[in-house]
């Protein structure tokens, strides 16, 4: 069934990096945040600043994973032990929340600076699924989900969504636990090993491998193929297109 075992009867999606190409714009709002923080802290202790690392940090500590969970992981990473304070924290604010905060501001900015192209290859695959009556998810750790899928002109394309406000309102823990992906799978009515994920990010694809899904495409955009694997990923492709090549049409 379009390049995956024929017992698999529902797909599931991540957003950032696999449906769009938001996640090297996320990555840069990290970089750009964490750097700000660093070199503030760098002044107030008299340490030195080491800048936030786009590629190695980024895939490590903050990819796939909830906004906070990736500041708290990042922050830890570095020793750097801070409060948690509030959701009402302005950016600025030396919290896990003021921190956070800072990041979403800036990556809100750069969306509505850029605007949200989709991966052409996951649109046509997805394309495919829906004329096969196949159902969709899509699971994202991000609270800005549904504004990147409007934007991108894709949101009619899912059955439903499984987002960060929504892990938040069900109270399900964020990738790398699998819940929110059970929870799609659940809420499609499908079992996990019937389900694929699919993944561009090592939590994310560490996620599919908890769950038991049938399947765990890893979407490698940058160059970790074995990463990939070794977290998780079943098969990887480096865009959906490949699925579809020698498919009848
Ligand atoms: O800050 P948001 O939009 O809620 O997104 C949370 C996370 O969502 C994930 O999809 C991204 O890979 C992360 O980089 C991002 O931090």
């Amino acid at each position: 069934m379009l390049g995956l075992p024929d017992d698999i009867r529902a797909f599931l999606f991540d957003l950032d990096g696999v449906l769009t190409q938001t996640a090297k714009v996320h990555a840069a709002a990290w970089k750009d945040t964490f750097d700000a923080f660093l070199r503030a802290e760098a002044d107030r202790t008299g340490g030195e600043f080491v800048p936030f690392d786009a590629v190695a940090d980024y895939d490590t500590y903050v990819d796939g994973r909830p906004r906070l969970d990736g500041t708290r992981a990042f922050l830890d990473s570095r020793g750097v032990d801070l409060p948690e304070g509030t959701p009402a924290d302005p950016p600025g604010t030396r919290s896990v929340h003021g921190v956070s905060s800072a990041k979403n501001d800036t990556v809100l900015r750069m969306i509505r600076e850029q605007g949200v192209q989709p991966y052409r290859g996951s649109v046509d695959y997805v394309h495919r699924l829906r004329a096969l009556d196949l159902p969709c998810a899509v699971v994202s750790s991000s609270a800005n989900c549904r504004d990147v899928l409007r934007a991108a002109g894709i949101e009619e394309l899912f059955d439903i969504v499984v987002d960060g406000l929504v892990a938040g309102r069900e109270g399900l823990p964020g990738k790398p636990a699998p819940d929110t992906y059970l929870a799609a799978a659940r809420k499609l009515g499908v079992e996990p090993a019937r389900a694929a994920v699919f993944e561009d990010a090592l939590a994310g694809v560490a996620s599919g491998r908890a769950g038991g899904f049938g399947a765990v495409v890893g979407v490698d955009r940058t160059g970790q193929a074995e990463e990939l694997r070794r977290h998780g990923a079943t098969v990887v492709v480096a865009d959906l297109a490949e699925l579809i090549e020698g498919e009848p049409r």
